[in-house]
């Protein structure tokens, strides 16, 4: 018999975990802290467990996203955007299975309800309590990552000026089965830019993640109502390298839709990021110029941009 060995991601159950618990000496704190701090930097992600957004809510997300994309394309195309990607995405020739939406400050009501309102004109207060609920409970668990995060840098006297630098962006996306038992590509190999992202999915996988020597590794939910943290390219970079920001797409087979939200962390405009200098020494030079998030979409989102890997080392690598 052959031996396959199938490569998983690590699993860290953060029940029971409350942000203020590192200043109380809690010893579940410091074990979860070292297990994520290896998982960034092994694979730059991990599969969390954290029961604080209830199984029933992150059941009720899926309905509400399918009611939203049966939407006609010109009531979804009403959710336009100043900003590149936050808005309606679909319809592009290289990925025909993809769309999405984005939702921005989607843990704050009257923002989701404005959007909300885009869509149904007399509103649709379970859509919109649905996702604010989901993305305010889930924002809790990106808040201690970066907690956690910053801890093990030992960059803890930047808590609170990281925690106020960003927002939180939700977007929902949609794939349609390609009627196909061969995998057919979703959404293209990327990383994220951004800081942290919190992904989740209904019961269709497709997830796929580079490892650092080039192995993709399906994902494959150890549990009903798990999510993917997954560091984004500007976490990389404030961490001078340290923490990996990985590789991924998604890969579609079969009839079934498959629906996902990520919850993005983001930096704010204006704000700049730079790494401290106590990233910096002989063995690790610095790797980027400080930058702002949103000037570097802009050059992200040029036809250049998007042709190149690794945009962020083009625009601001040293
Ligand atoms: O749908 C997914 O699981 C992944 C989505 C993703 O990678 C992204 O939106 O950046
Ligand atoms: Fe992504």
């Amino acid at each position: 018999m052959g031996s396959e060995t199938t490569l998983k991601l690590p699993t860290i159950d953060f029940n029971d975990l409350n942000l203020d618990d590192s200043n109380n000496n809690n010893s579940k704190w410091e074990v979860v802290k070292s297990k994520v701090h290896n998982a960034l930097i092994e694979y730059g992600c991990f599969e969390a467990i954290f029961d604080k957004v209830p199984l029933e809510l992150y059941k009720a997300l899926f309905p509400s996203l399918e009611e939203l994309f049966d939407l006609p394309l010109e009531s979804k195309k009403l959710n336009a955007s100043k900003k590149p990607y936050h808005g309606y995405v679909g319809q592009y020739p290289m990925v025909p299975l993809y769309e999405s939406l984005g939702i921005d400050d989607a843990n704050v009501l009257e923002k989701v309800e404005a959007m909300t309102n885009i869509f149904w004109p007399n509103g649709n207060p379970n859509f919109s309590k649905t996702i604010q609920s989901f993305s305010e409970k889930l924002s809790e668990l990106d808040k201690i990552i970066r907690k956690m995060v910053l801890e093990s840098l030992g960059l803890e006297k930047y808590l609170e000026e990281h925690m106020n630098s960003t927002n939180y962006l939700l977007r929902v996306m949609k794939y349609k089965g390609p009627q196909t038992s061969e995998a057919k590509l979703g959404l293209s190999s990327h990383t994220d830019k951004n800081i942290v992202t919190i992904l989740n999915q209904n019961q269709v996988e497709g997830l796929e993640i580079l490892t650092k020597d080039g192995k993709w590794i399906s994902y494959e939910p150890s549990q009903p109502g798990t999510f993917i943290a997954m560091i984004g390219d500007a976490l990389h970079a404030w961490s001078n390298g340290r923490l990996y920001s990985p590789f991924h797409r998604v890969m579609m087979c079969g009839n079934e839709a498959r629906y996902s939200t990520g919850l993005f962390s983001i930096p704010k405009g204006g704000y700049l990021i730079k790494t401290p200098p106590e990233m910096v020494d002989e063995e690790h030079p610095l790797l980027y110029k400080p930058y702002d998030h949103v000037e570097f979409l802009n050059y992200y989102y040029t036809p250049q941009g998007q042709a190149d890997q690794f945009a962020l080392r083009t625009y601001c690598g040293l």
